[in-house]
């Protein structure tokens, strides 16, 4: 029988390759996992179909071979396609109760919050993590509601039962106080895909989340 993968988010990397300074998608996610991801959502922006579920198939390859959950953004049918161990939603994205139906009990589905009463109305849903979308202003992604700011993520946290996970202007600067506010991890993009050696950025980053502080090198 299966069953909902146990599933750890403290560091969350998201993908980009047009962030990704030119170096494939392999690289980029098998660096991050040595330094210590956790969890990769495929997110791309800009690709098709086609190209989207060549990338999650060779993805779910990678990262079965490593025990790291692959997480789909958006798109159910792709997720279905590569058996992924989960989807990733916004408010404006296939409802919730969609994506459960089509998904089934035993994977992970996480759900963007961007307010706080949004995140409250989640506790009634079944779904297994939100993502307090954005916690600062980013460039990577401009279409995003308000940020809620570090004392926004307090009070998400405070009032959710679903673990949670910080995105949107995330670095070394300030993860540790996403984290002392009580989210479960944090979620970037640019701070590994960017990072000219995104191993040593996502152990960086890896180390803030375990030890909630913020180390110089
Ligand atoms: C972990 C995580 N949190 C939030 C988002 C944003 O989702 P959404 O609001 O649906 O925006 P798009 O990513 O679809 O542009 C996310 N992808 N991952
Ligand atoms: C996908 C997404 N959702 C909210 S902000 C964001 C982008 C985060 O990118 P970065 O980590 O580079 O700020
Ligand atoms: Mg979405």
């Amino acid at each position: 029988m299966n069953q909902k993968p146990s599933f750890d988010l403290s560091l969350y990397l998201v993908t980009d390759r047009e962030l990704s300074l030119g170096r494939p998608l392999e690289f980029i996610v098998e660096e991050a996992i040595k330094g210590g991801v956790t969890m990769v959502q495929l997110r791309e922006t800009s690709c098709s179909t086609l190209e989207f579920y060549q990338l999650a198939k060779k993805l779910k390859a990678l990262l079965q071979a490593r025990n790291v959950p692959l997480i789909i953004n958006n798109r159910a049918d792709i997720a279905l396609a590569v058996d992924a161990d989960g989807l990733h939603i916004g408010q404006s994205d296939l409802p919730w109760q969609v994506a459960r139906r089509l998904l089934g009990p035993d994977k992970i589905i996480g759900l963007s919050v961007e307010t706080l009463r949004q995140a409250s109305d989640a506790n009634e849903l079944d779904i297994d993590y939100i993502g307090i979308s954005p916690v600062f202003a980013t460039p990577t992604k401009t279409d995003t509601a308000p940020p809620f700011g570090l004392e926004g993520v307090k009070a998400v946290c405070a009032v959710s039962r679903h673990p949670s996970v910080g995105i949107g202007g995330i670095s070394s600067q300030n993860a540790a106080q996403i984290i002392a506010k009580g989210a479960s991890g944090i979620a970037v993009v640019s701070a590994i895909s960017a990072a000219e050696n995104p191993r040593q950025a996502a152990k960086l980053l890896a180390n803030i989340v375990k030890n909630k502080v913020y180390e110089m090198e």
